[in-house]
């Protein structure tokens, strides 16, 4: 695992997008796995602004997001698809037609994960695979104990996650219990993952991730069985780095 720490949440950010935009503009018409939670809207927003100076073009690119909360319609304010649109989305030249998040609704959800594997494989693999990572080293929505070689599925949520998340609810009520998710083994698929993690909440994580076992008790470990992955930091996510 290659670990690249800067000063700042910024300067992280920054680098994001460029490794993002580096992805595009090697193969214009490639996949892009991307991710939600608060960590990426500051390297959505620079990426944003690279599209506006014109460094780079999303018009034959294709994007598959990691999760979606089970029960949640596409417009709802907290639902996945709903945060990709506002964050990034609306404001690059992407298809909408070849943005892909996880149904929440869907009937038949078994159904649906399968279906969005065999869209992946169909749309060639994914090339740059971004994450972030949840106190409990989750990635996605792969809580500890999930196989490493699961695949795109339901999960339940743990407490932990849906505590932290309850921020983005009125109330912790509101917080969907499941999700549907992308496997590590489907995550470990991404020719190349870069994961993102700011701020001192995430420094503990950060350091089992990278010192600790390699372990299906902290999803995030599993990383370092792949061949190109980096850990892009601020200064408060890596403090806790030997
Ligand atoms: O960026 P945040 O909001 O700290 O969330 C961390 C992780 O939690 C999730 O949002 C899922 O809870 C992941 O998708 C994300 O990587």
């Amino acid at each position: 695992m290659n670990v690249a720490i800067f000063s700042t949440a910024e300067e992280a950010s920054r680098e994001v997008a460029r490794r993002i935009a580096g992805a595009v503009n090697r193969r214009p018409d490639g996949v892009l796995g991307l991710a939600t939670g608060g960590t990426p809207v500051k390297a959505y927003q620079a990426l944003i602004g690279m599209y506006r100076d014109g460094k780079v073009d999303f018009s034959k690119i294709r994007t598959f997001n990691l999760d979606e909360y089970i029960g949640l319609p596409a417009d709802h304010p907290q639902s996945f698809r709903h945060f990709m649109d506002q964050q990034l989305f609306q404001s690059i030249n992407v298809d909408p037609e070849r943005t892909f998040v996880p149904d929440g609704l869907a009937s038949d959800v078994a159904q649906a994960c399968s279906q969005y594997e065999a869209m992946i494989r169909d749309a060639g693999g994914i090339d740059l695979q971004l994450l972030g990572i949840g106190h409990n080293g989750h990635i996605a929505f792969n809580e500890p104990g999930s196989a490493a070689d699961s695949r795109t599925r339901q999960v339940a949520l743990t407490d932990e996650t849906i505590e932290n998340n309850a921020r983005f609810f009125e109330s912790i009520d509101q917080v969907p219990r499941h999700a549907i998710t992308m496997g590590i083994g489907t995550i470990l698929e991404a020719r190349e993952i870069v994961l993102l993690a700011l701020g001192e909440g995430k420094a503990e994580a950060v350091k089992k991730m990278v010192h600790g076992p390699i372990t299906e008790q902290h999803p995030a470990s599993l990383l370092r069985r792949h061949r190109n992955v980096t850990a892009v930091l601020d200064a408060a996510a890596a403090r806790r780095l030997a």
